[in-house]
């Protein structure tokens, strides 16, 4: 199969270096190994000392008595109870400065958790419903992502989410009415619920965003069926999969997917949470891996699902033994091919990879 030539390998010193990590040294490994973070709703890392702040800071009534009160309703059954919460929790985002710090807030996260790269879902749709203006949201984020260059060190573009629930003629508007802000997102994603929403609905839509000339991703087989991971790459012709872990149940889309190298943005605290798997131990991401695939780690909504990028790995390799050195190496690696940042970046965060496994090592 093609997919055992092209998968990146380790170096020999590397290869030699990761195979010596003893086991107590691997969570070292994981919090300070350089990483890309590729699947993350900017709505998602919105804290609920944050919601609380900002709704009085706006003025806006919540049905919550406290922080405390909140964080317990975060108790999720499937992908729609979550969404209830996560959209009714964006309400108290009005003005650019709201935005703003709640991206420099993520990033800032981000940077501690060893992430170089970033690149952050928006849903415009989840504002501009409110009578928020598309460039206020745009300007807000684009200004904490700047300044994320200069002072953390931290590379993060935006990719803008269509809500799957809505029409695809709402689509079209969002993706118009963002074209004056075309510099500040470098591509189009599809979000929310996925049930009875097959990206098929969005096939014009991504076909104007390609010609546009941004980057195509959609969520597929998180809840839905390998069907939806077939239409998200045959009809909307997607450079990544969001979540994709249904395809296990296809062995011949996962021997197409590793074959293609199409990369899954795996979300494992995610999957967990909104009951995808019942536990941490029946996760996948080992097989996936083993089948080939460009799997990487990702937070999804890390202020809903219980923690940001480095609880995602610490805790996915605490439940998964058959997950070590060589498989954390992969995951970074995998992760930086998976990113739309430019070759020499790439490489150099590749390079970084090694080093920190060297020095890790000792
Ligand atoms: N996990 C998820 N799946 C679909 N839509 C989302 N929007 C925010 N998080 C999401
Ligand atoms: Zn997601």
């Amino acid at each position: 199969m093609p997919d055992i030539h092209t998968r990146p390998h380790p170096d020999a010193t590397v290869a030699a270096a990761l195979d010596r990590l003893p086991r107590e040294r691997l969570p070292e490994l994981l919090r300070r190994i350089p990483k890309a973070e590729l699947h993350i709703h900017i709505e998602g890392s919105l804290e609920p000392e944050l919601i609380f702040s900002l709704a009085a800071r706006n003025g806006v009534a919540l049905p919550y008595d406290s922080v405390e009160a909140l964080r317990a309703a975060y108790a999720f059954s499937d992908l729609q109870s979550f969404l209830d919460i996560y959209y009714a929790g964006a309400s108290v985002l009005l003005h650019e400065a709201d935005f703003h710090d709640m991206a420099w807030a993520y990033l800032q996260r981000a940077a501690a958790d060893g992430v170089r790269r970033a690149e952050i879902f928006f849903d415009p749709q989840t504002h501009t419903e409110r009578g928020v203006p598309i460039g206020t949201v745009i300007a807000g984020l684009s200004a904490a992502l700047t300044k994320a260059r200069a002072e953390l060190g931290v590379d993060a573009d935006l990719i803008l989410c269509f809500l799957r629930h809505l029409s695809e003629e709402a689509a079209f508007e969002t993706l118009d009415a963002a074209l004056p802000y075309r510099d500040h997102f470098i591509g189009i994603g599809l979000d929310s619920s996925e049930r009875g929403h097959p990206p098929s609905k969005f096939e014009r839509v991504f076909a104007r965003g390609r010609a546009l000339g941004l980057h195509v991703v959609a969520h597929a087989g998180e809840e839905g069926p390998p069907a939806y991971i077939i239409e998200a790459l045959d009809l909307l012709q997607t450079e990544r999969i969001d979540h994709g872990v249904r395809c296990v149940d296809d062995p011949a889309l996962v021997a197409r997917l590793a074959a293609e190298r199409m990369p899954l943005t795996v979300c494992p605290l995610s999957n967990v949470k909104l009951c995808v798997y019942p536990t941490m131990a029946e996760h996948k991401l080992p097989a996936l891996l083993d089948a080939g695939l460009c799997a990487t780690i990702n937070s999804d909504d890390p202020a809903y699902f219980g923690g940001y990028m480095n609880q995602n790995w610490l805790d996915t390799f605490a439940a998964l033994p058959q997950l070590g050195a060589r498989e954390a190496w992969q995951l970074a690696a995998n992760s930086f091919e998976a990113a739309f940042a430019d070759a020499d970046r790439k490489a150099a965060w590749r390079a970084e990879v090694d080093r920190v496994v060297l020095e890790v090592a000792g």
